[in-house]
């Protein structure tokens, strides 16, 4: 028998050193020699080991810390790694799947955890497929990451592994010089960003607000920021299901801080509000007529507003505006016994007031997690997702029901008509769908 000790980073995402106790007598196992990273010094029985990559003992990083742990240590690598992946995640789904679908999991679970890119990518587009068997071999992949994450969040006592953060704002308002300034700001301060960008206007008018143009070129390049150009085509639901499925993917891999970003012109913002632990409004020094498009009701989801562009001829309405939101934020209902909504002002372009930005950000972070908001807010989040997903799941079914399919354009047509009311209509077909089942 012998006992290990994890030593996790402050984020929990890094394994920094591992306390094996070994009796001095004993030869230091000849398994940990062949880990060219890892470092070690005996001091009596007591032997400390420093891990400089994270890729060495992946696997290891999922034990608990809490008490020094008891592992029987068996001297196959092979079969110590495979024993201790199996601790990693207990509940796998893994009935059901081929051969060549399990290591697709694998592999995809282990390139992810170890900070791959291209792992990260590939496995936000397996949960994007709507093909059904991709959708179930995404969904054993989900469940491996997500025991990593009850895993990791243990380690880092109890804190979540990533900030995530939604930004919306109209067109125009400067999201993508934003995403680009304060993401490299981030990954300046050795942090991991993700971007994550939420375009529903691509289903709807065939065009794309976010996705067309070349944006945010030189974040994009940064190793330490992945950006998703636009992870979802479809419902609304759809935004649910793959926002928040990337979102975890993304904590997977190790990202920090996670931004999801939406244009504030329809119903997205909406249900990205309810996926992220902050609610950012990025808004032009522009007022009344001029923000018509945005919906009145985002404002009040806000947690921050930033009035961009303060920056020139612009720092005077800038100011304006800034105070018109003070004023009208006062008025808002108290969503948060420890947080009111602040309204600041920044340039992206000039990078003035991002660094204060994040400061506050990071403020509503640390209020919220020590008032126990965050974990609250978190796991609502998780009841309404539940939620939404059996919404959009039922809604399919009921719309290709054989008993429901053939009437719905006749009864839409009578209801677009006049001859029929809406809730008639709705009655004959939600009986016909009972009847039906
Ligand atoms: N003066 C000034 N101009 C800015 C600032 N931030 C962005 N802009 C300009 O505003 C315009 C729109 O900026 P984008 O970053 O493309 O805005 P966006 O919100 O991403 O726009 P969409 O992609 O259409 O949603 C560009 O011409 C930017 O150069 C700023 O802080 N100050």
């Amino acid at each position: 028998m012998f006992f290990f000790l994890f030593k996790v980073s402050a984020n929990g995402n890094e394994l920094i050193s591992l306390l094996l106790l070994i009796p001095s007598k004993m030869k230091i196992p000849s398994l940990l020699l062949r880990f060219p990273h890892c470092y070690f010094s005996r001091r009596t029985c007591l032997t400390n080991f420093h891990f400089t990559s994270r890729a060495d003992f992946s696997c290891i990083e999922s034990l608990t810390p809490v008490h020094p742990y008891r592992a029987k240590w068996i001297c196959s690598s092979n079969r110590l790694r495979r024993e201790l992946c199996q601790q990693a995640a207990p509940d796998q789904q893994t009935e059901g799947l081929s051969d060549k679908e399990q290591r697709l999991v694998d592999r995809l679970y282990s390139g992810l955890i170890q900070g791959h890119r291209a792992c990260l990518a590939e496995a936000i587009t397996l949960v994007e497929s709507t093909q059904s068997r991709k959708k179930k071999i995404a969904q054993v992949l989900l469940q491996k990451v997500l025991s990593y994450h009850r895993e990791q969040e243990k380690l880092n006592q109890g804190k979540p592994l990533a900030f995530r953060v939604g930004l919306s704002g109209p067109p125009g308002a400067g999201k993508s010089t934003f995403i680009e300034c304060f993401g490299k700001m981030l990954t300046e301060r050795r942090y991991k960003v993700s971007v994550l960008a939420v375009d529903p206007s691509s289903s709807t008018s065939g065009g794309s607000l976010l996705g067309d143009k070349t944006r945010m070129t030189e974040l994009s390049r940064d190793m330490n920021a992945y950006i998703r150009p636009s992870p979802t085509r479809g419902t609304l639901g759809g935004v649910t299901r793959t926002t928040n499925e990337a979102i975890l993917l993304c904590e997977g891999g190790g990202y920090d801080v996670v931004l999801v970003e939406t244009v504030g012109v329809g119903q997205s913002e909406f249900a990205v509000a309810d996926m992220v632990d902050m609610f950012i409004l990025l808004l032009p020094p522009a007022g009344g007529d001029e923000l018509q498009g945005i919906k009145r009701g985002i404002i009040e989801m806000a947690d921050l507003v930033a009035i961009n562009k303060a920056d020139g001829d612009l720092i005077v309405p800038a100011r304006r505006i800034q105070a018109e939101y003070v004023s009208a934020m006062k008025l808002l209902r108290k969503r948060s016994k420890v947080w009111r909504p602040k309204v600041m002002r920044i340039s992206a372009k000039t990078g003035e007031g991002i660094s204060d930005m994040w400061d506050k950000m990071t403020e509503f972070r640390d209020l919220m997690l020590t008032s126990g908001e965050l974990i609250a807010k978190r796991r609502k989040q998780q009841k309404v997702w539940m939620w939404n997903l059996i919404q959009e799941n039922m809604l399919e079914h009921f719309r290709s029901h054989l008993a429901v399919k053939d009437k719905i354009p006749l009864l839409e047509e009578k209801v677009l008509s006049g001859v029929l009311s809406p809730g008639l209509a709705a009655d004959l077909l939600l009986k016909a769908f009972k009847d039906g089942l």
